[in-house]
């Protein structure tokens, strides 16, 4: 297991030489294995080897992993075809490490579930007339949703396109990586039979309907979706909405209510739109009223505060003087003002943040800058108009974050096949975007706009057959090269395990430069980003990935996290540095950080000052003054040079 300290995690070679053989045996042993015959399982002792380890991971047993280790790199597309255009399978046709492309499997829980910290793994019988055979089904990452374990809350499960192959253990598994590949039926469920009889098909709806509510009441969340969904499929058909129109209106309203508590924004709009009964009634405005609150709730939450806008006057048309939509339409003209102007009351802002509220209600400022192609850079964010230095050029809310202390935060060493790397990798942060995504695909294409090594196959489509599919591997890659940390704002105990991470869409077409114009500070969840230097229109802008003072180092980890080498002004002279420069200044900076550490500026000593000012002179005495001409900085001289300024002021 591997150790950590600060920002950095120790890996014995051994363990690394470990991790990496363990990858390596596993990607052998499946392509020996490729195409043959599954092997039949015991069905007594499957169970109880699964009962066992239940067990003991309920129990905080061997199996607890503190840093998970996770291979990623192996890819492969999720199903994006309709579930009945698939072939049913059974376990028998399994063949080994094969995606069974076109079939579905439809099997039921056979065991406790075993819980771990990046994966959940169970056996399972075919659903109908499987009672012989028995196989492992393992999710990995994404074994969650709504809180909810998938597996232990499932009780009939369809897999689509399964995907049978090895764990790094060499056992045989079903394995889901995509969550979009996996449907679950709850038990306590009911199925939508079809029947002529139209009273009895609308009672099938109402039933739905009050086990929704039901479902509701006991604050079970899925539950009620799906009892509402099913009623809707019903209430929905021809015969039932010509005469019952009201009941589809219903179900609908009930369900908006339930996508808003359940951050489930596309859905909760589209179903409020869809309760509107438009009648001039006392009972029909009300509950159109109760729809256009919900829609308004969700739009703004999206962030689309004209829509939110219009939802919430119409709120108001029908119930006049109400406070709530009052307060909303307040602050949408809030909203719309920072939107427009990106004048913000950061210091009200600040106020408002806890550990319990990290995220602030603010709107986005983008109107100061414009996505365009940077050479030899992918795209990057230009400046759409002149910027005075210490004004914001953008501010954006997080798309999602993840704080340190999370229940969602989960980091992983992961090993890359592609590049034989192992990184420490905030994957919580890859399984919350996953979800939201699941949840709202309104939004799925914002995200995978944004680069990534991994392409997948791109067929521009998100949904499909009305299911949202996102490409968990894809996301991972986007996450990796786009992320950045909001940094500790909320007493986060130190330590990559505990760092908080995040996505900011628009920032995140932002390039890096050592010699950056902009710098960025956080406020909750709200990335502002402000000129540093007077930035003109259609000048790039660029904040600095990496900080470190140290060429090897600043290189070392650009290359590392985000997979390229620096050749800005600062780089290209640095590099021209003899390697005894560049260590003496290394060890000088080492001096100045722990000399920093060690004496407080305030109410230094003079003779503490003279020091400091010598070990000043000492850096900048590693600059060639021909070569680091004006305006390149020489960074190495910052710590130091910032302890000098708060202590002599006048100096
Ligand atoms: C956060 S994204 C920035 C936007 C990205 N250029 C794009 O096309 O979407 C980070 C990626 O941009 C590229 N990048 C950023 N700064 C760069 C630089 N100074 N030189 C070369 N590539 C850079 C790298 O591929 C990096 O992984």
């Amino acid at each position: 297991m591997a150790s950590h300290d600060g920002n950095t995690v120790f890996l014995s070679p051994q363990e690394a030489e470990r991790i990496r053989n363990t990858v390596k045996d596993r990607l052998t042993k499946c392509s020996e294995v490729a195409g043959n015959v599954r092997e039949t399982r015991d069905v007594k002792g499957s169970i109880s080897q699964a009962t066992g380890a239940s067990l003991m991971a309920d129990t905080g047993g061997a199996q607890r992993e503190t840093l998970p280790a996770l291979a990623v790199g192996q890819t492969y597309p999720p199903c994006t075809a309709s579930l009945q255009d698939l072939q049913p399978m059974k376990l028998s046709d399994l063949k080994m490490e094969t995606h069974h492309r076109g079939r579905k499997l439809t099997v039921k829980r056979a065991s406790p579930v075993v819980v771990l910290s990046a994966r959940s793994w169970t056996m399972v019988q075919d659903q109908e007339g499987g009672g012989d055979e028995i196989e492992r089904l393992e999710v990995c990452l994404h074994k969650s949703r709504h809180g909810q374990d998938v597996l232990e809350s499932a009780s009939v499960i369809v897999i689509k396109e399964p995907y049978f192959t090895l764990t790094e253990e060499g056992e045989a598994t079903l394995r889901i990586d995509h969550p979009s590949d996996l449907i679950i039926y709850r038990k306590d469920e009911i199925s939508t039979e079809t029947n002529d009889d139209v009273a009895a098909v609308e009672k099938l709806a109402k039933s739905c309907k009050d086990k929704g509510n039901t479902a509701l009441t006991k604050g079970d969340l899925p539950l009620a979706h799906a009892h509402y969904t099913n009623g809707l499929k019903i209430a929905r058909q021809d015969a039932v909405s010509s005469t019952s129109p009201d009941l589809a209106r219903d179900l609908s309203r009930n369900r908006a209510h339930v996508n808003l508590l359940l951050n489930q924004l596309d859905e909760a709009i589209a179903d409020s739109k869809a309760a509107l009964i438009g009648a001039g009634d006392e009972r029909s405005q009300e509950l159109d009223s109760k729809a256009y609150f919900r829609a308004g709730c969700a739009a703004y939450n999206l962030g689309q505060y004209d829509d939110a806008k219009h939802f919430f006057e119409e709120r108001l048309k029908l119930a006049p003087g109400n406070k709530e939509a009052t307060i909303y339409l307040r602050n949408i003209e809030k909203r719309l003002r920072e939107q427009s102007t990106g004048k913000y009351d950061l210091t009200k802002l600040r106020t408002t943040l806890s550990r319990a509220r990290p995220r602030v209600d603010a709107a986005n400022f983008f109107t100061n800058t414009v996505v365009k192609d940077s050479a030899g850079k992918g795209r990057g964010l230009f400046a759409a108009r002149d910027i005075p230095a210490g004004d914001i050029v953008m501010a954006e809310k997080a798309f999602c974050t993840v704080w340190g202390f999370d229940e969602d935060a989960l980091t992983a060493m992961t090993y890359d096949v592609r590049d034989d790397r192992i990184r420490v990798s905030p994957v919580g942060l890859t399984r919350s975007i996953v979800q939201k995504l699941l949840s709202n695909p309104s939004q799925i294409g914002k995200v995978m706009d944004l680069f990534g090594d991994y392409q997948g196959d791109n067929s521009g489509k998100d949904v499909f057959d009305g299911c949202a599919v996102v490409d968990t591997f894809r996301v991972h890659d986007i996450m990796s090269r786009n992320a950045f940390g909001p940094g500790s704002q909320f007493g986060e105990e130190g330590g990559v395990q505990n760092a908080s991470t995040g996505l900011w869409i628009h920032a995140a077409y932002i390039n890096h430069s050592c010699i950056a114009n902009a710098k960025k500070e956080y406020i909750g969840d709200l990335m502002v980003l402000r000129a540093i230097t007077p930035i003109k229109a259609g000048e790039e802008i660029f904040h600095s990935y990496d900080e470190s003072s140290d060429y090897e180092a600043r290189q070392e980890a650009l290359m590392t996290t985000w997979g390229f080498e620096c050749n800005c002004a600062l780089c290209e002279v640095e590099k021209e540095d003899s390697p005894a420069v560049r260590k003496k200044r290394r060890d000088l900076a080492t001096e100045a950080d722990e000399f920093v550490e060690r004496e407080h500026w305030s109410g230094a000593k003079r003779i503490t000052i003279v020091k400091a000012q010598r070990l000043a002179k000492a850096i900048e005495e590693t600059y060639d003054a021909k070569r680091y001409k004006e305006g390149v900085p020489r960074l190495a001289t910052r710590t130091i040079q910032e302890w000098l300024a708060k202590a002599s002021p006048r100096k």
